[in-house]
């Protein structure tokens, strides 16, 4: 178990920590199990109209919908989950090493440094990518969420919005991504041939609330891990971000004040505030 992260010893004194987020006797394992939108973009070809109005209608009412006949082929998905879990089980030491696989320092994270409770430390590490071209930052993360012995109230991944515009996730079919609709969460049901879409903060900003930016989380299991790849579509750094209609309930800013914004509120207090920051109100 060389590749695992130190996370049991890392965490010691905080999981001596009383828990102070989720009351101990909600059952939590209890999260229904929700079929998200599916869209079939095959359909795109044919019915182009009414698959668009589709896509934003689950996009404006869910901010998460799933996509099938995408693209990408089975055969694509299973060698990338093959070639990361190989990544993931090389010895932890190693994927720590600044010049892993040529990646950039820091690519590697696990855990969350900064966290000064359970709740702040997500039980998981990922490789960060960025795939930067002439008018974008895209970024690209590979996800492993091991076994996790605290769960539930420890989570894979803390509750979040995405900073991006758009994200499109492939998930194993372990399953333990939940997301948040009306108040309540809701476990997202695998589905190996499809790929999950979720509005990023950019976007809810863009379209001054009209699509939202859906706060999601991971919950890992205590006896199998998981794995995931996320592909955050974002614009360049200096692109400015304005409500399109009027009157904007955010101020104007760039996409790189907004990381900026971001990183500082995470190395402030452990975690990343959002999109109220931004608010003109
Ligand atoms: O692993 C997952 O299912 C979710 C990943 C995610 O939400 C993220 O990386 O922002
Ligand atoms: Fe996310």
């Amino acid at each position: 178990m060389d590749h695992e992260p130190p996370f049991q010893e890392t965490y010691e004194n905080l999981l001596h920590l009383p828990y102070d987020h989720e009351p101990k006797d909600e059952n939590v394992f209890m999260v229904e199990e929700c079929d998200l939108p599916m869209i079939d973009l095959s359909r795109l070809d044919l019915e182009r109209g009414k698959c668009i109005k589709e896509i934003a209608r689950a996009a404006r009412e869910w901010g998460f919908f799933q996509v099938v006949n995408h693209g990408v082929s089975q055969e694509v998905l299973s060698s990338l989950k093959y070639e990361q879990t190989k990544v993931f089980r090389l010895p932890f030491k190693k994927k720590m090493e600044d010049d892993f696989l040529n990646l950039s320092a820091k690519s590697y994270r696990w855990g969350n440094s900064k966290a000064t409770s359970l709740k702040q430390v997500p039980w998981s590490e990922a490789f960060h990518f960025s795939i930067s071209d002439i008018s974008r930052m895209n970024g690209y993360k590979s996800l492993r969420y091991p076994p996790c012995p605290f769960t539930p109230e420890v989570f894979g991944l803390v509750p979040h919005t995405d900073s991006s515009f758009l994200t499109i996730l492939y998930q194993d079919q372990v399953g333990g991504l939940q997301f948040m609709k009306d108040g309540k969460w809701f476990r997202v049901k695998p589905n190996p041939e499809a790929l999950i879409v979720n509005i990023g903060d950019l976007f809810q900003a863009l379209s001054n609330d009209v699509f939202k930016s859906i706060k999601h989380k991971v919950v890992s299991t205590r006896d199998v891990e998981r794995f995931s790849v996320a592909y955050f579509y974002c614009p360049f750094a200096e692109a400015v971000i304005q409500s399109c209609t009027k009157p904007a309930l955010y101020k104007q800013f760039s996409f790189g004040e907004y990381q900026q914004q971001t990183q500082k509120d995470v190395q402030d207090t452990g975690c990343k505030v959002g999109l109220s920051r931004f608010l003109l109100l």
